[in-house]
């Protein structure tokens, strides 16, 4: 629940360059969710000339992980503002601290947790050549961030699968192909075909 609205969230995970962004705006268009990247809300949060600003470009710039308060402030408002009642989380939760706040906020326990599982290095040869001008996608704070995957997001990756809520699908395979796994596992979110006739 969330302000009254009874909500559907999806956690969209996995390292850095994995592909969150790009198979989330596949799955936007079939199957009507909204997307909330939390990276890109703490973009957004950046330019709008909040208080919270230095402070988080400094940790974009480290590959560190923003106080939840701050990100879940974000995406609450996000799922307020917005008419729609699915959404698409991606990139949060990033870690333990993210998981057990959202939790005890928002009261809201995902459906489930979508996991892109890819090796290291082709994640580095992505984000070397993802081109949109982010500070963080330097090779030194790619390395960061991959210790911070590992570390710290894993591990909430874990906590889900002990629970039973991770699709884990094999990132590494060339986009079309992702995303065939990926309609697999939404089929039961498509939207419903009325035939009037
Ligand atoms: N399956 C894939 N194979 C090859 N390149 C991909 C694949 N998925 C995404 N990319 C590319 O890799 C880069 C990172 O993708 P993105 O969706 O931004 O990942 P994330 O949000 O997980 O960091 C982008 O340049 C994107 O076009
Ligand atoms: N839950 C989150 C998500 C992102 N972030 C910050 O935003 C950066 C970029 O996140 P992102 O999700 O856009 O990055 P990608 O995984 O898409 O490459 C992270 O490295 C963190 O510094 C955060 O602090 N907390
Ligand atoms: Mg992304």
């Amino acid at each position: 629940m969330l302000g009254g609205k009874k909500v559907t969230v999806v956690f969209v995970l996995g390292g850095p360059g994995s592909g969150k962004g790009t198979q989330c705006t596949t799955i936007v268009e079939h199957f009507g969710f909204t997307h909330l990247s939390a990276g890109d809300l703490l973009r957004a949060e950046i330019k709008s000339g909040s208080q919270n600003e230095t402070m988080i470009e400094n940790m974009i710039k480290e590959g560190k992980i923003v106080p939840s308060e701050v990100t879940i402030k974000l995406l609450q408002e996000a799922m307020i503002k917005s008419e729609n009642d699915k959404f698409l989380i991606d990139g949060f939760p990033r870690n333990e601290e993210n998981r057990a706040a959202f939790e005890n906020v928002t009261k809201i326990s995902p459906a489930f947790v979508l996991f892109f599982d890819c090796a290291e290095e082709e994640l580095e040869k992505r984000l070397l050549g993802r081109n949109q001008g982010r500070v963080d996608d330097n090779i030194e704070t790619i390395r960061k961030r991959f210790n911070v995957f590992v570390e710290s997001s894993l591990p909430v990756i874990e906590y889900y699968s002990s629970k039973d809520k991770v699709e884990k699908i094999d990132a590494a395979k060339p986009i079309p192909e992702v995303f065939e796994d990926v309609k697999a596992i939404f089929a039961p979110y498509a939207p419903q075909v009325i035939y009037l006739f």
